[in-house]
Protein backbone atom coordinates (compact mmCIF):
# COMPACT_ATOMS: atom_id res chain seq x y z
CA UNK A 1 0.00 0.00 0.00
CA UNK A 2 1.42 3.46 -0.85
CA UNK A 3 0.76 6.42 1.37
CA UNK A 4 -0.44 9.27 -0.15
CA UNK A 5 2.15 12.12 -0.25
CA UNK A 6 0.99 14.73 1.01
CA UNK A 7 1.55 14.48 4.56
CA UNK A 8 1.19 18.47 6.26
CA UNK A 9 -1.12 20.62 5.30
CA UNK A 10 -1.94 24.44 7.01
CA UNK A 11 -5.40 25.87 6.15
CA UNK A 12 -5.63 29.47 6.97
CA UNK A 13 -4.12 28.81 9.90
CA UNK A 14 -3.59 32.02 12.32
CA UNK A 15 -2.76 32.54 15.60
CA UNK A 16 -2.87 35.53 17.95
CA UNK A 17 0.08 35.93 20.35
CA UNK A 18 -0.41 39.12 23.21
CA UNK A 19 -3.01 40.16 21.71
CA UNK A 20 -1.81 40.83 17.78
CA UNK A 21 -1.74 38.72 15.19
CA UNK A 22 1.72 36.52 15.23
CA UNK A 23 0.11 34.29 12.28
CA UNK A 24 -2.03 35.09 9.77
CA UNK A 25 -4.16 32.92 7.26
CA UNK A 26 -1.34 30.66 6.38
CA UNK A 27 -2.03 28.04 4.03
CA UNK A 28 1.00 25.41 3.34
CA UNK A 29 0.94 22.01 2.04
CA UNK A 30 4.37 19.74 2.79
CA UNK A 31 4.84 16.13 0.73
CA UNK A 32 6.53 13.23 2.29
CA UNK A 33 10.12 13.36 1.31
CA UNK A 34 10.04 17.19 1.01
CA UNK A 35 12.01 19.68 2.84
CA UNK A 36 10.59 22.99 3.33
CA UNK A 37 12.53 25.87 4.58
CA UNK A 38 10.66 28.79 6.34
CA UNK A 39 12.46 32.34 6.16
CA UNK A 40 11.28 35.88 7.80
CA UNK A 41 13.17 38.05 9.49
CA UNK A 42 12.75 38.38 13.32
CA UNK A 43 9.60 38.47 14.98
CA UNK A 44 8.27 37.03 11.05
CA UNK A 45 6.09 34.15 12.78
CA UNK A 46 8.14 31.02 11.94
CA UNK A 47 8.58 29.83 15.59
CA UNK A 48 5.11 30.07 15.94
CA UNK A 49 4.04 28.66 12.55
CA UNK A 50 6.46 25.54 14.01
CA UNK A 51 4.82 25.73 17.34
CA UNK A 52 1.53 24.51 15.76
CA UNK A 53 2.34 22.28 13.83
CA UNK A 54 4.03 20.60 16.61
CA UNK A 55 0.93 21.03 18.59
CA UNK A 56 2.87 22.82 21.22
CA UNK A 57 0.24 26.05 20.32
CA UNK A 58 -3.24 25.55 19.19
CA UNK A 59 -4.54 27.88 16.18
CA UNK A 60 -7.22 30.37 16.87
CA UNK A 61 -8.10 30.46 13.29
CA UNK A 62 -7.61 27.84 10.75
CA UNK A 63 -6.94 24.18 10.71
CA UNK A 64 -3.76 22.33 10.60
CA UNK A 65 -4.09 18.42 9.24
CA UNK A 66 -1.70 15.59 9.62
CA UNK A 67 -2.19 12.68 7.29
CA UNK A 68 -5.34 13.92 6.32
CA UNK A 69 -6.49 14.62 10.37
CA UNK A 70 -7.50 17.66 11.91
CA UNK A 71 -4.72 18.15 14.83
CA UNK A 72 -7.85 20.10 17.12
CA UNK A 73 -9.56 16.56 17.32
CA UNK A 74 -6.38 14.32 16.85
CA UNK A 75 -4.05 16.18 19.73
CA UNK A 76 -2.44 13.03 20.19
CA UNK A 77 -1.52 12.35 16.56
CA UNK A 78 1.39 14.62 17.14
CA UNK A 79 2.83 12.20 19.34
CA UNK A 80 3.50 9.93 16.97
CA UNK A 81 4.19 11.62 13.40
CA UNK A 82 6.29 14.54 14.66
CA UNK A 83 9.50 15.19 16.01
CA UNK A 84 10.17 18.87 16.83
CA UNK A 85 13.92 20.54 17.85
CA UNK A 86 12.45 23.80 19.59
CA UNK A 87 14.06 27.25 18.94
CA UNK A 88 15.41 26.60 22.85
CA UNK A 89 15.20 22.74 23.45
CA UNK A 90 14.27 22.74 26.87
CA UNK A 91 16.08 20.03 28.98
CA UNK A 92 16.11 18.55 32.31
CA UNK A 93 19.34 19.67 33.77
CA UNK A 94 19.73 16.93 36.36
CA UNK A 95 19.37 13.81 33.74
CA UNK A 96 22.43 12.53 31.69
CA UNK A 97 22.39 12.52 28.19
CA UNK A 98 21.51 8.78 27.58
CA UNK A 99 19.04 9.38 30.77
CA UNK A 100 17.19 11.88 28.15
CA UNK A 101 17.28 9.94 25.49
CA UNK A 102 15.28 7.56 27.36
CA UNK A 103 12.79 9.82 28.77
CA UNK A 104 11.94 10.92 25.72
CA UNK A 105 12.02 7.40 23.80
CA UNK A 106 9.33 6.55 26.62
CA UNK A 107 7.37 9.99 26.35
CA UNK A 108 7.02 8.30 22.69
CA UNK A 109 5.99 5.05 23.47
CA UNK A 110 9.12 3.64 22.88
CA UNK A 111 10.02 0.50 25.49
CA UNK A 112 12.46 -2.23 26.02
CA UNK A 113 14.49 -3.30 23.42
CA UNK A 114 12.66 -1.26 20.63
CA UNK A 115 13.97 1.98 23.13
CA UNK A 116 17.20 0.24 23.56
CA UNK A 117 17.79 0.41 19.77
CA UNK A 118 16.60 3.57 18.82
CA UNK A 119 19.07 5.25 21.50
CA UNK A 120 22.24 3.46 20.20
CA UNK A 121 20.62 4.16 16.59
CA UNK A 122 20.53 8.08 17.79
CA UNK A 123 24.23 8.12 19.69
CA UNK A 124 25.61 6.69 16.85
CA UNK A 125 24.38 9.23 14.83
CA UNK A 126 24.24 12.31 16.14
CA UNK A 127 28.12 11.15 17.78
CA UNK A 128 26.65 11.46 21.10
CA UNK A 129 28.81 8.13 22.82
CA UNK A 130 31.52 10.33 24.71
CA UNK A 131 28.31 12.30 26.01
CA UNK A 132 26.23 9.82 27.04
CA UNK A 133 27.11 9.55 30.91
CA UNK A 134 27.11 13.58 30.74
CA UNK A 135 24.76 15.69 32.54
CA UNK A 136 22.51 18.00 30.15
CA UNK A 137 22.95 21.13 32.72
CA UNK A 138 26.92 21.23 31.86
CA UNK A 139 26.38 20.58 27.73
CA UNK A 140 28.12 22.99 25.58
CA UNK A 141 24.84 25.08 23.28
CA UNK A 142 26.22 22.67 20.37
CA UNK A 143 25.88 19.58 21.92
CA UNK A 144 22.70 21.22 23.45
CA UNK A 145 21.59 21.39 20.29
CA UNK A 146 22.62 17.85 19.01
CA UNK A 147 20.96 16.15 22.16
CA UNK A 148 17.93 18.13 21.07
CA UNK A 149 17.90 16.79 17.26
CA UNK A 150 18.23 13.05 18.64
CA UNK A 151 15.72 13.53 20.86
CA UNK A 152 13.36 14.77 17.86
CA UNK A 153 14.50 11.79 15.32
CA UNK A 154 14.18 8.77 18.71
CA UNK A 155 10.69 7.64 17.52
CA UNK A 156 11.52 8.15 13.70
CA UNK A 157 9.33 10.89 12.92
CA UNK A 158 6.77 11.39 9.73
CA UNK A 159 7.45 14.97 9.91
CA UNK A 160 10.78 16.51 11.20
CA UNK A 161 10.08 20.13 12.75
CA UNK A 162 13.21 22.05 13.15
CA UNK A 163 13.55 25.37 14.42
CA UNK A 164 16.95 27.29 13.54
CA UNK A 165 18.31 24.12 13.69
CA UNK A 166 22.09 25.29 13.01
CA UNK A 167 22.13 27.82 15.58
CA UNK A 168 25.65 26.94 17.73
CA UNK A 169 26.68 23.95 15.84
CA UNK A 170 30.36 24.32 14.65
CA UNK A 171 30.90 24.19 10.60
CA UNK A 172 31.45 20.51 10.85
CA UNK A 173 28.18 20.01 12.73
CA UNK A 174 26.53 22.26 10.45
CA UNK A 175 27.73 19.82 7.64
CA UNK A 176 27.04 16.72 9.43
CA UNK A 177 23.00 18.09 9.67
CA UNK A 178 22.71 18.37 6.62
CA UNK A 179 23.72 14.82 5.54
CA UNK A 180 21.26 14.43 8.15
CA UNK A 181 18.18 16.30 7.07
CA UNK A 182 19.01 15.00 3.23
CA UNK A 183 19.00 11.24 4.84
CA UNK A 184 15.61 11.81 6.62
CA UNK A 185 14.12 12.89 3.69
CA UNK A 186 15.84 10.18 0.84
CA UNK A 187 13.88 8.13 3.83
CA UNK A 188 10.61 9.72 3.16
CA UNK A 189 10.22 12.04 5.96
CA UNK A 190 9.12 15.40 5.26
CA UNK A 191 11.08 18.19 6.52
CA UNK A 192 9.87 21.94 7.98
CA UNK A 193 13.00 24.19 9.12
CA UNK A 194 13.15 27.57 10.06
CA UNK A 195 16.66 29.61 9.60
CA UNK A 196 18.20 32.64 9.50
CA UNK A 197 20.82 31.17 7.07
CA UNK A 198 19.81 31.45 3.50
CA UNK A 199 23.07 29.19 2.29
CA UNK A 200 21.71 26.44 4.42
CA UNK A 201 17.94 26.76 2.24
CA UNK A 202 20.04 26.38 -0.60
CA UNK A 203 21.79 23.58 0.43
CA UNK A 204 19.21 21.22 1.83
CA UNK A 205 15.69 22.50 1.01
CA UNK A 206 13.62 21.62 -1.83
CA UNK A 207 11.18 24.67 -1.82
CA UNK A 208 11.29 27.91 0.32
CA UNK A 209 8.14 29.69 2.31
CA UNK A 210 8.76 33.47 2.99
CA UNK A 211 7.25 34.72 6.18
CA UNK A 212 6.69 38.42 6.68
CA UNK A 213 4.44 40.17 9.48
CA UNK A 214 3.18 36.56 9.88
CA UNK A 215 1.70 36.07 6.17
CA UNK A 216 2.73 34.22 3.93
CA UNK A 217 4.81 36.60 1.16
CA UNK A 218 6.84 34.02 -1.40
CA UNK A 219 6.49 30.06 -1.63
CA UNK A 220 8.14 28.16 -4.10
CA UNK A 221 10.56 25.62 -5.39
CA UNK A 222 14.41 26.43 -5.06
CA UNK A 223 15.70 26.06 -8.58
CA UNK A 224 18.81 24.02 -7.70
CA UNK A 225 21.41 26.19 -6.15
CA UNK A 226 20.20 29.56 -7.34
CA UNK A 227 21.30 31.27 -4.02
CA UNK A 228 21.39 34.81 -5.87
CA UNK A 229 17.79 34.25 -6.98
CA UNK A 230 16.84 33.35 -3.30
CA UNK A 231 18.76 36.63 -1.71
CA UNK A 232 17.26 38.67 -4.06
CA UNK A 233 13.71 37.43 -3.47
CA UNK A 234 14.56 37.56 0.76
CA UNK A 235 15.67 40.72 0.83
CA UNK A 236 13.04 42.66 -1.43
CA UNK A 237 10.13 41.13 1.25
CA UNK A 238 12.66 41.92 3.95
CA UNK A 239 13.52 45.42 3.34
CA UNK A 240 9.90 46.54 1.76
CA UNK A 241 9.21 46.49 6.04
CA UNK A 242 11.92 48.74 6.35
CA UNK A 243 10.74 51.19 3.67
CA UNK A 244 6.67 50.52 5.09
N1 LIG B 1 5.71 34.00 24.07
C1 LIG B 1 5.23 35.04 23.38
N2 LIG B 1 4.34 35.89 23.95
C2 LIG B 1 3.84 36.93 23.27
N3 LIG B 1 4.15 37.22 22.00
C3 LIG B 1 5.02 36.42 21.39
C4 LIG B 1 5.61 35.30 22.04
N4 LIG B 1 6.46 34.69 21.19
C5 LIG B 1 6.40 35.39 20.04
N5 LIG B 1 5.55 36.43 20.16
C6 LIG B 1 5.24 37.43 19.12
O1 LIG B 1 4.72 36.76 18.00
C7 LIG B 1 5.24 37.31 16.78
C8 LIG B 1 5.93 36.24 15.97
O2 LIG B 1 7.04 35.75 16.71
P1 LIG B 1 7.83 34.43 16.31
O3 LIG B 1 8.68 34.05 17.48
O4 LIG B 1 6.87 33.44 15.78
O5 LIG B 1 8.72 34.98 15.11
P2 LIG B 1 10.05 34.35 14.45
O6 LIG B 1 9.90 34.57 12.98
O7 LIG B 1 10.26 32.96 14.91
O8 LIG B 1 11.17 35.31 15.04
P3 LIG B 1 12.75 35.03 15.32
O9 LIG B 1 13.41 34.93 13.98
O10 LIG B 1 13.16 36.26 16.06
O11 LIG B 1 12.86 33.78 16.14
C9 LIG B 1 6.18 38.46 17.20
O12 LIG B 1 5.47 39.66 17.11
C10 LIG B 1 6.50 38.14 18.65
O13 LIG B 1 6.72 39.32 19.38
Amino acid sequence: MTLPQTLLKLEQASRRRAGRPAVQGLSLVLERGQVLGLLGVNGAGKSTTLSMIAGALAPDGGHILLDGVDLAEHPALVRRLVGWLPERAPLWQELTVGEHLDAHGRLRGLNGAALKQARTRMVERLELGPLERRLAGVLSQGQRQRLGLACALLHQPALLVLDEPGNALDPVQVAALRGLIREQAAAGTAVILSTHVLAEVTAVCDRVAILHDGTLRYEGTLAGDDHAALERQFFAIATARAAA
